[in-house]
């Protein structure tokens, strides 16, 4: 059995709403949800002894259960009564906890990479049943490119690709909790829900400005007030021109859509200078 390398892609999302709030405190949400090029690598190796070693770059993540590459490792085992031990080696490029979902990335490619290594056979759909009880965004992490996602993220509808621009990503030095984020939406006082049906259409007509006007994201009425940093990020983004920013996700992270590079090439240096422990990165988005 060979070793297995593979990337996990990070995702924006280019607008979210939250529809409800389930019995089980899930919320039911509606978002567009776009891959880009920036990702981590999970490397696995077959080894003898029955038991699963992680290695990681970043000496804070966990390497036992509580690692979502570790519990994705445990439910294929379980499932199929593997007793092949598994050493898998995490590059971590994506920052953590951001709204970027690369943990979910990781698991996402740990499910299909241990399909191929085990001649699993298993369909796209049953990776995705699977990733979905490990986290919500799991199954899209499986999917890949431009998707709308609703439920709680296991709902899937793939898009066509969005026109190509540069896409810049910066992540302020804090840490926000998604729980935290979801468990203080005020659903009821929202005053508008972002139009997600107009960017679904503006998506199939690929006319990036419409798209770009439709991003919004109700997550940000949570976390602004909260952490200000979110909304001088998105400030610095839009006064050199971005098309439109917005934060991904439940944050922190605020992502802008660039025409012209020179212009996310100023905002890449003042969000460095705005904090040089912001995390910037310039990128595109990534359709398979
Ligand atoms: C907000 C989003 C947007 O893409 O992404 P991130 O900011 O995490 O990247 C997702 O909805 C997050 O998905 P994911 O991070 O996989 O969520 P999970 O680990 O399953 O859940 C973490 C917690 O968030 C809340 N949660 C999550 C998803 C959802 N649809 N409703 C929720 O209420 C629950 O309280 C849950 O305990
Ligand atoms: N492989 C992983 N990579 C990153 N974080 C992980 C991983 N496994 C578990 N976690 C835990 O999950 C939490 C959220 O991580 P992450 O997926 O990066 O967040 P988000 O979906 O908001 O971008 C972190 O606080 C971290 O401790």
């Amino acid at each position: 059995m060979n070793t297995i390398s593979l990337n996990a892609y990070a995702k924006i999302n280019l607008g979210l709403d939250v529809v409800r709030k389930r019995e089980d405190n899930y919320h039911e949400v509606r978002m567009v949800m776009q891959t880009i090029r920036l990702y981590d690598k999970v490397i696995i190796e077959p080894i003898e002894k029955n038991e699963i070693c992680i290695e990681t770059n970043l000496s804070f993540l966990p390497t036992n259960e509580n690692n979502l590459v570790y519990k994705a490792a445990e439910l294929i085992k379980e499932k199929h009564n593997i007793k092949t031990g598994l050493s898998i080696t995490l590059e971590k490029h994506i920052p953590v906890a951001a709204g970027l979902a690369g943990g979910s990335s990781d698991c996402a490619a740990t499910l299909v990479g241990l399909n191929r290594l085990f001649k699993l056979n298993l369909s796209k759909q049953t990776l995705m049943e699977y990733g979905v009880t490990l986290g919500a965004d799991v199954p899209y992490c499986i999917m890949r490119g431009t998707a709308l996602s609703e439920g709680i993220g296991e709902i899937l509808t793939p898009l066509p690709p969005v026109p190509d621009c540069y896409i810049l990503i910066a992540k302020p030095s804090i840490h926000v909790s998604t729980k935290f984020v979801y468990e203080n939406l005020k659903l009821n006082q929202l005053k508008k829900h972002p139009d997600i049906d107009g960017m679904v259409l503006a998506i199939h007509e690929k006319n990036l400005h419409k798209i770009a006007e439709r991003m919004e994201n109700v997550l940000e009425t949570v976390t602004i007030p909260e952490y200000p940093v979110i909304g001088t990020l998105k400030d610095i983004m839009l006064n050199c021109n971005a098309i439109n920013a917005l934060m991904s996700g439940s944050g922190p992270t605020v992502f802008g859509l660039f025409e012209k590079k020179e212009d996310a090439d100023r905002a890449y240096q003042q969000c460095r200078e705005a904090d040089p422990s912001n995390m910037v990165f310039l990128t595109t988005f990534f359709n398979k």
